[in-house]
């Protein structure tokens, strides 16, 4: 046994495939096409629809129609599919047919075009599978069990949707913009100030709850960076310290020596409390 990690083949590769602009042909307007057309759409392709308008599903008729964010990337082609020359141009071929000798075909024709393919139904003649999918903003989840049982991997999508925390979205977002702003502060690839760039945001995730990332702001990001990744050695602020000190709109801005921290609030009810007894004892006394 080594200490490396253990290798289980037999498996698959998942992968974020970047689709953006490039062109989807998608065989059929059934049910099923109407699911493909959401993830490629997602995913923001060109789709080229070869489909039958006798048999067009309603969700598929209303991307191709309706759809005001999407119609226009979605080509209609109302037919049959006809041969090779439907896939010129194709960076990945979908079917979604209820025609087996027709799915081989196509299936066939793509392969001759090295046009990677899935046809649904059909595990064998698929270069990918699709998955069950989380999306939460710039999250993706894809649950797999790589062909054997996709019901189940649907009710294990439900089950990881409930235990994600409220605002991940907004935290990943957080901290993309965090990322970026320290880039900007300490660009160039790799070396030790790449080291020392990762080395800081990982503490970064590793130091915040996801909640608070949510609650960074483009102030409190720059303190962060300010007060962490500037200091000497690097370090991390609590949050306490970054998202505390935001001055209650009351606070008199600006004032050098009352910036607003858990320490001012303490001062500040104390000296409240103070006053109000010192009113007290003096409307006792007359
Ligand atoms: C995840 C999901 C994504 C999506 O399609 O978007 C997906 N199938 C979903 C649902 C679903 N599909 C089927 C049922 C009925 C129950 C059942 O049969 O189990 C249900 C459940 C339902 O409808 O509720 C029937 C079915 N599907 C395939 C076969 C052929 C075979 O197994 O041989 C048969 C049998 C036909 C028959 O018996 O005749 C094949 C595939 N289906 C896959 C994906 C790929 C592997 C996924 C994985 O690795 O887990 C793969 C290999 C190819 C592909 O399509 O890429 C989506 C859930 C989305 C969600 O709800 O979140
Ligand atoms: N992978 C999965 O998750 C999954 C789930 C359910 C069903 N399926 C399978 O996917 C396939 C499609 O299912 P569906 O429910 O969307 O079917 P459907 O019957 O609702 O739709 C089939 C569509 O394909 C079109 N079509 C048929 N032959 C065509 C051809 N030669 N050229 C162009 N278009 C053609 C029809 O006009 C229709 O629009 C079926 O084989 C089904 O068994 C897969």
């Amino acid at each position: 046994m080594s200490d490396f990690p253990e290798i289980t083949p037999g498996g698959s590769l998942p992968l974020a495939w970047q689709l953006k602009d490039k062109t989807v042909v998608l065989v059929g307007g059934g049910v099923v096409a109407a699911g493909r057309l959401v993830n490629v759409l997602q995913a923001d392709a060109y789709v080229t629809l070869i489909a039958p308008s006798t048999h067009l599903n309603k969700e598929v008729r209303y991307r191709i129609y309706e759809d005001p964010l999407f119609s226009s990337r979605i080509t209609y082609i109302d037919r049959l599919y006809a041969g090779p020359e439907d896939l010129v141009g194709a960076d990945m071929v979908l079917t979604a047919i209820d025609d087996n000798d027709a799915s081989l075909a196509i299936w066939a024709d793509a392969k001759a075009a090295k046009i990677p393919v899935n046809v649904a139904d059909v595990p064998p003649n698929c270069d990918f599978y699709f998955g069950s999918q989380i999306r939460r903003g710039p999250l993706q989840i894809m649950v797999s069990t790589n062909g054997r049982g996709p019901k189940l991997a649907a009710l294990i999508r439900q089950r990881l949707e409930e235990a994600l925390p409220p605002n991940v979205e907004k935290a990943i977002d957080k901290v993309g913009m965090l990322r970026e702003k320290l880039r900007s502060r300490a660009p160039g690839v790799g070396g030790k100030l790449g080291r020392d760039r990762m080395k800081w945001m990982i503490d970064v995730c590793d130091t915040w709850e996801m909640e608070q990332l949510a609650e960074l702001d483009d102030a409190g990001m720059q303190r962060l960076l300010d007060e962490g990744w500037e200091a000497s050695p690097k370090s991390v602020p609590a949050y306490e310290h970054i998202i505390g000190r935001r001055q209650p709109w009351w606070w008199p801005m600006h004032v050098p020596g009352l910036e607003w921290d858990a320490s001012s609030a303490g001062w500040f009810a104390g000296g409240l409390a103070l006053g109000s007894a010192v009113a007290l004892w003096r409307a006792t006394r007359r």
